[in-house]
């Protein structure tokens, strides 16, 4: 089919690197959409179960997987594909990058769909894209999506940050009946974004959890909104960005919801469960938790104040007694909106 304007070409194989929950749905996501999909797992038994049964038991129960999903453990045959989704935990995103970086063809667009900031260096996704893919084309996926929603085709809006015809082309891939991939060219609104929202969604978890009810969540989303823009603007994020699905979208999202795992892990900790036994290996994967310091971290190599983030950063490390965590944000000094 010809590329023109208005129909841009979709990528005829696409490869998925990480089959969590979302990577899988996304995987189903491209084949709803008419690409042939690779799926790469490190969990030789979810390889098998692909090939076996076409499902993923242990990462996304119920869902059964179109027939147009291949499952592999070999990275450099998942690779072998047009684009790649690229969707581990954030904090193994360099290294899954570097792994891939040494396979994937030069000029293959890399889609980081992980949510989170760099524990340590504060980078944010197209920092990390950029030091270890520089031959590849950096996009990022983000928005409010649950993946057992995406996967169950309820509709699911996204945003697909990259540049030029590349994010046109990731939309036709990926869209179909209940699922709509908007476009921009904004990779640092739509990173930051999806990583700050998991921290702010630990703490609405936790004023739920303590039960200090809906208008301090409401005011607390405001707030968390607010450091949000604050620090993209200073980045050089788009407010029309940050206003948007990948920003107050799923802020919205998985800041009110308790199948959010960020939010119920502040629901957790509000009811008194420790932070310790809620980290356990084989608990839910919560990325806020390792993004608030990452998140503070940069507002601070910034210049930028996030008084939320940088409580829940210190209610998460243990340094500050939860009782007193209201209490020191509502005693702030008064200032205008
Ligand atoms: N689950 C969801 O609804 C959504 C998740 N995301 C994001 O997608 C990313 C992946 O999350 P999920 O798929 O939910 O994860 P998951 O909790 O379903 O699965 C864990 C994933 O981590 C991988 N993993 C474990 N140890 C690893 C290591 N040492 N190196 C590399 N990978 C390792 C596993 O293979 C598996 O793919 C996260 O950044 C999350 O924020 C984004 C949107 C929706
Ligand atoms: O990113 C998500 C929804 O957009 C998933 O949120 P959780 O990781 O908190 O479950």
């Amino acid at each position: 089919m010809a590329e023109t304007a208005s129909t841009p070409t979709p990528y005829g194989t696409i490869g998925v690197i990480g089959a969590g929950a979302w990577g899988t749905s996304l995987a189903i996501t491209a084949a709803r959409a008419g690409s042939a999909v690779r799926l790469w797992a490190r969990e030789p038994e979810v390889v098998e179960a692909i090939a076996r049964d076409h499902q993923n038991p242990m990462f996304l129960p119920g869902v059964p997987l179109p027939a147009t999903i291949t499952g592999t453990g070999d990275l450099a045959a998942a690779a072998d594909a047009e684009a790649l989704l690229v969707v581990p935990p954030a904090q193994h995103l360099r290294a899954t990058l570097t792994a891939l970086a040494k396979v994937a063809r030069p000029g293959t667009p890399l889609v980081v769909c992980a949510k989170g900031i760099e524990r340590g260096s504060g980078k944010m996704v197209y920092e990390v894209l950029a030091e270890t893919a520089q031959a590849c084309e950096p996009a990022i996926l983000s928005g409010p999506s649950f993946a057992h929603d995406a996967a169950k085709g309820l509709p699911t809006a996204v945003t697909i940050a990259a540049h030029g015809a590349i994010a046109g082309r990731l939309q036709a891939s990926l869209s179909h009946a209940t699922f709509r991939p908007y476009a921009t060219d904004d990779l640092i609104g739509v990173a930051l974004g999806g990583a700050a929202k998991n921290v702010y969604a630990i703490a609405c978890g936790i004023v739920d959890g303590m039960g200090l009810g809906e208008s301090a969540r409401a005011a607390l989303i405001a707030r968390s909104f607010a450091e949000l823009t604050r620090l993209g603007v200073k980045l050089g994020a788009r407010a029309e960005t940050l206003v948007g699905l990948s920003g107050l979208g799923d802020l919205v999202l998985t800041a009110t919801s308790p199948n959010s795992r960020n939010f119920h892990f502040g629901l957790d900790v509000g009811r008194g469960r420790t932070i310790a036994s809620l980290r356990q290996p084989g608990q839910p994967l919560a990325e806020g938790v390792e993004t608030a310091p990452a998140l503070v971290t940069r507002a601070r190599a910034e210049n930028i104040e996030l008084p939320i983030a940088e409580t829940m950063a210190s209610v998460l490390d243990g340094t500050l007694p939860l009782d007193q965590s209201i209490g020191r944000l509502m005693s702030r000094p008064l200032k205008p909106e």
